[in-house]
Order: structure tokens, then C-alpha cells, then sequence
């Protein structure tokens, strides 16, 4: 069964996040959807969410600690009250934009290993290293698992190319055999794609070797072209 999530990154307000999860619920019920489906709503977005067992709310980031002094974070306490045992980590948007380093992702996956979250893990290489091909580019990705205990049992990794987030540049095929192919000869958990994944291209792409579901961005914004990515990857 495909894995399929959504990342909010910085869209939609609490009252569309739970418009959106209503929706998406009733469309997993209502249709027996067996699917595993996670979405990630900005953190001033979550709440407590009646959902199917299937259906997982998750953060997109938290700080490694209960609670302290860590101005515009959020921690366990946050976490708790929404029972939120889902989290983002390494995603590049924080590691390049955010300026999060290796030692401080690999910080937070053991704190939250600790805890027993669901980690969604991402890698993923940016553009001047994809042109230096694929073995530079494997080197890249395996950098990014310093640290990482890649056989903790509630993993579940995401490659995302820098260079095809949220440009509308998908990987092609073969990218994503030969990267998803070198990682699941390593590391035995599943593996999602990122970068820029379509309503039209989702089902061909989550049914590549090697490939176990997506990760999505901007395509899975709209509630209804979120439910049409779940109706075309169901029986995947
Ligand atoms: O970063 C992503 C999901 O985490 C992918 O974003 P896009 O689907 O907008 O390319």
C-alpha cells in the first residue's frame, strides 16, 4: 500500500487545515482507503483531529525539548496536547533555508527517536551536485545519514531533490530508480519521493521500483486534487 503525505510547508490557515482534514477523513472512510496518509499542517494548525487509524497528523518541525527557552519553537509539551507523535525532520527546506546543520537534524531524530515518534526523514541532493552525477550524489545523500540510526523501527524516508521542490521539475524515472534503488541496497525502510509529484504523475511515480509512496508539496494543497492523488495511488 502507497504512503502518501502532504507537507503544508507555510499554506493554509486552522480553518482550512480542518476543513482540509475533515474532508480527507470522511473520503478514507467513506471509500474503505487503505492507503497510509499523513499530513503536515503549519504548527499554529494543529489540534486535536478525530481520524481514521490509517490517517496520521504529524508536525513539521519541533525543537529537541519539552518546553524552555527556545523563542519560535515548539516542543513535546505542544506536541502532547494535540497527542501529535508524527514528525518532519530533515527536510531541506530547513537544512538550506533554515540553516539547520547535520549535527542538529541528527540531534533532534535521536530526541524524538527516543520518544517513539513516527520520523519521516528527508534527503535529497541540490542541483550543482546532481551535475556532478549520480556517484557524487549518493555521496551527498549518505552524508546526510551521519548520525541517523537508519534502523529505527518508526522510520520512514523521503528523497527530495533540492532542485525539483517546488519547481515543477519532477525527477525523471530513472533518477529516482538509481537513487531509490542505491538507498533501499543500504537502508531496508520505506521510501518516499519528493519534488514537485503531480495529481497526473503520482500514480506512475509511486508504482517505480524501489518506490514507496510520495511526499508532496504544492500539488496536494487543494483538498480535492489532494483526494484525487488518493483515489489515483489506492490500489498501488
Ligand atoms: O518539499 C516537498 C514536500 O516535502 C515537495 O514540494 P513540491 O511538491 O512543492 O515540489
Amino acid at each position: 500500500m502507497a504512503i502518501i503525505a502532504s507537507n503544508f510547508k507555510t499554506n493554509h490557515t486552522r480553518k482550512s487545515t480542518n476543513e482540509f482534514i475533515q474532508t480527507v477523513n470522511n473520503y478514507l472512510v467513506e471509500n474503505k482507503i487503505s492507503s497510509e496518509v499523513y499530513v503536515f499542517p503549519t504548527s499554529t494548525s494543529l489540534d486535536t483531529f478525530q481520524t481514521v487509524s490509517n490517517f496520521f497528523v504529524g508536525a513539521q518541525n519541533a525543537y529537541a525539548t519539552k518546553n524552555g527557552s527556545f523563542t519560535g519553537e515548539i516542543g513535546t509539551e505542544q506536541l502532547d496536547e494535540f497527542n501529535i507523535k508524527t514528525i518532519l525532520i530533515g527536510h531541506s527546506e530547513r537544512r538550506h533555508i533554515l540553516g539547520e546543520t547535520q549535527e542538529e537534524i541528527a540531534k533532534k531524530f535521536n530526541f524524538y527517536k527516543e520518544l517513539g515518534y513516527k520520523i519521516i526523514y528527508c534527503i535529497g541532493e541540490p542541483l550543482e551536485v546532481k551535475q556532478q552525477g549520480l556517484e557524487k550524489t549518493l555521496e551527498y545523500i549518505y552524508e546526510q545519514f551521519i548520525g541517523i540510526d537508519t534502523n529505527y523501527e518508526n522510520l520512514i524516508l523521503a528523497y527530495e531533490p533540492v532542485w525539483a521542490i517546488g519547481t515543477g521539475v519532477t525527477a525523471t524515472n530513472e533518477d529516482i530508480i538509481n537513487v531509490h534503488g542505491a538507498i533501499k541496497e543500504k537502508i531496508s525502510k520505506p521510501l518516499l519521493y519528493g519534488g514537485s509529484v503531480k495529481v497526473n504523475n503520482v500514480r506512475e511515480i509511486c508504482s517505480l521500483n524501489g518506490v514507496d509512496g510520495a511526499l508532496i508539496g504544492t500539488a496536494s494543497w487543494i483538498k480535492e486534487d489532494f483526494i484525487q492523488i488518493l483515489k489515483n495511488t489506492k490500489d498501488i
